[in-house]
């Protein structure tokens, strides 16, 4: 690529080569509205929909801020997971690695050795990437020095609050700079965020990338009836329909991700598997095979829903619906990323009815369908479904309170109620049609 509308920023000239290895042409919404603020040192907090960029919303401005002549710590880049940690990492490396000047990046990771990595402390980074838990560690082991840090990035700031570790990353932002540059990121910011941020960020410039839908707008999110039916044979069942580039399987625990992923292998699937019981080294390992696609299958719990940007990922299927519903945007935010399309299939039960609902009224649009006899068949929309059951209800609560049953039992009788009954139905659904 030649040129790209990232020059409007300015940026040194290494960063802009950068941006054109990568193929970015068009700043996305979050990155044209937040760049300038981040590069006037502001603080700002960032919400848009998954895979609308916001990873580089902050990295291009962080980068370009580094002064290359300066020794130490100068920015902090804080997320909830190791693989979002190392993808980030992965992310800032490809910028970086243009300067002429050397620029010291370093990933601070838990399930790494704690000890080799104090050793090898010996001249501070400039740049520091990692999970609050270990960057925390080493600042309180004094191997890792960040009092000449003033810019500090929470990427994932709802999960870091949901997993505790706001905990760590208020020790960490206590240790900076006092005049602090705090750049919060996430596509979704819940309420019990704000104090947090009321914290730090007196008056950080808020910028909501208002999207019509909370997903991504060309995910198409389709619903399958469980039926009481084996769920894994519905899963293989999908599978084996959409043939997918790359599908991502999720559940709600460790143990149903091992379930899902071992029947799936018992029908002759090669399917990899990514949740926290994984060891460090499985965990990094499987992460490395996923990104170099040798699998075709994946079976995930959320850990893998936050932020991983694995390219090509066309569909994602939940074998339950997760109990908190913004982790539903982050997992179908795995697939139509950067504005490519995607499928999303959730297998739900009679008792899903009312967390459906809420993601409709979030504005999800669902289409329905289901797998008869080895075919997919489109149905009628749920909530029409359950209106005309409710109808059914209803002629029947009337047919039978104006049929009287008969004081004395005569032979027959029944035949002759039913009769009656069947009678006022018919009428009654007549009268509906109209
Ligand atoms: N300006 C751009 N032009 C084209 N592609 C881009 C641009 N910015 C980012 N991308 C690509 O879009 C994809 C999604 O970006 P990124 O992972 O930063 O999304 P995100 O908003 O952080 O998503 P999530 O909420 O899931 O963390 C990545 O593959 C990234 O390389």
């Amino acid at each position: 690529m030649n040129e790209t509308r990232f020059e409007r920023y300015e940026f040194k000239p290494f960063i802009i080569e950068a941006v054109k290895k990568l193929g970015f042409y068009e700043p996305t919404d979050i990155q044209e509205r937040l760049i300038p603020t981040v590069l006037r040192g502001e603080s700002a907090i960032g919400q848009s929909q998954t895979g609308t960029g916001k990873t580089h919303a902050y990295i291009l401005p962080m980068v370009e801020k580094i002064e290359t002549n300066k020794k130490g710590v100068q920015a902090i880049i804080t997320a909830p997971t190791r693989e979002l940690a190392n993808q980030i990492y992965q992310e800032v490396l490809k910028i970086t690695s243009h300067s002429e000047e050397a620029i010291a990046v370093k990933l601070f990771i838990g399930g790494t050795d704690k000890q080799r990595t104090i050793e090898k402390l010996k001249t501070q980074p400039q740049i520091v990437v990692g999970t609050p838990g270990r960057i925390n560690d080493l600042v309180k082991e004094q191997a890792l020095l960040i009092h000449t840090a003033s810019l500090l990035v929470v990427d994932e700031a709802d999960l870091m609050l949901d997993m505790g570790f706001l905990e760590d990353v208020d020790q960490i932002a206590s240790h900076m700079q006092e005049k602090l540059q705090m750049l919060v990121f996430s596509a979704t910011i819940p309420e019990k965020l704000k104090p947090f941020l009321k914290k730090y960020m007196e008056n950080p410039k808020y910028v909501h990338v208002e999207p019509k839908q909370p997903t991504a707008a060309k995910i198409e999110h389709q619903l399958l009836p469980s039926r009481h039916r084996n769920k894994v044979n519905l899963v293989f069942d999908a599978l084996q329909s959409f043939n997918p580039y790359l599908a991502i399987v999720f559940t709600n625990t460790k143990k149903k991700a091992d379930e899902v992923a071992d029947g799936l292998m018992a029908k002759g699937l090669k399917v990899g598997r990514i949740h926290g019981d994984l060891n460090p080294r499985e965990r990094k390992k499987m992460m490395k095979q996923i990104v170099d696609l040798e699998f075709q299958y994946i079976v995930a719990t959320d850990l893998a829903a936050r932020g991983i940007d694995i390219k090509g990922i066309s569909h994602v299927i939940n074998y339950e619906l997760p109990s908190d519903l913004d982790f539903y945007i982050h997992r179908v935010g795995r697939t139509a990323r950067a504005g490519t399309s995607g499928i999303a299939l959730t297998i739900y039960d009679p008792t899903d009815e009312d967390a459906l609902n809420k993601l409709e009224k979030m504005g999800v649009t669902f289409t329905h369908i289901d797998f008869v006899k080895g075919n997919w068949v489109t149905l009628d929309d749920r909530n029409k479904r359950k209106k005309r059951q409710r109808q059914t209800d209803e002629i029947d609560k009337k047919a039978s309170s104006l049929v009287q049953k008969p004081k004395k039992v005569k032979p027959g009788y029944k035949r002759k109620r039913k009769w009656e009954m069947e009678k006022i139905k018919k009428r009654e659904r007549r009268i509906k049609r109209k």
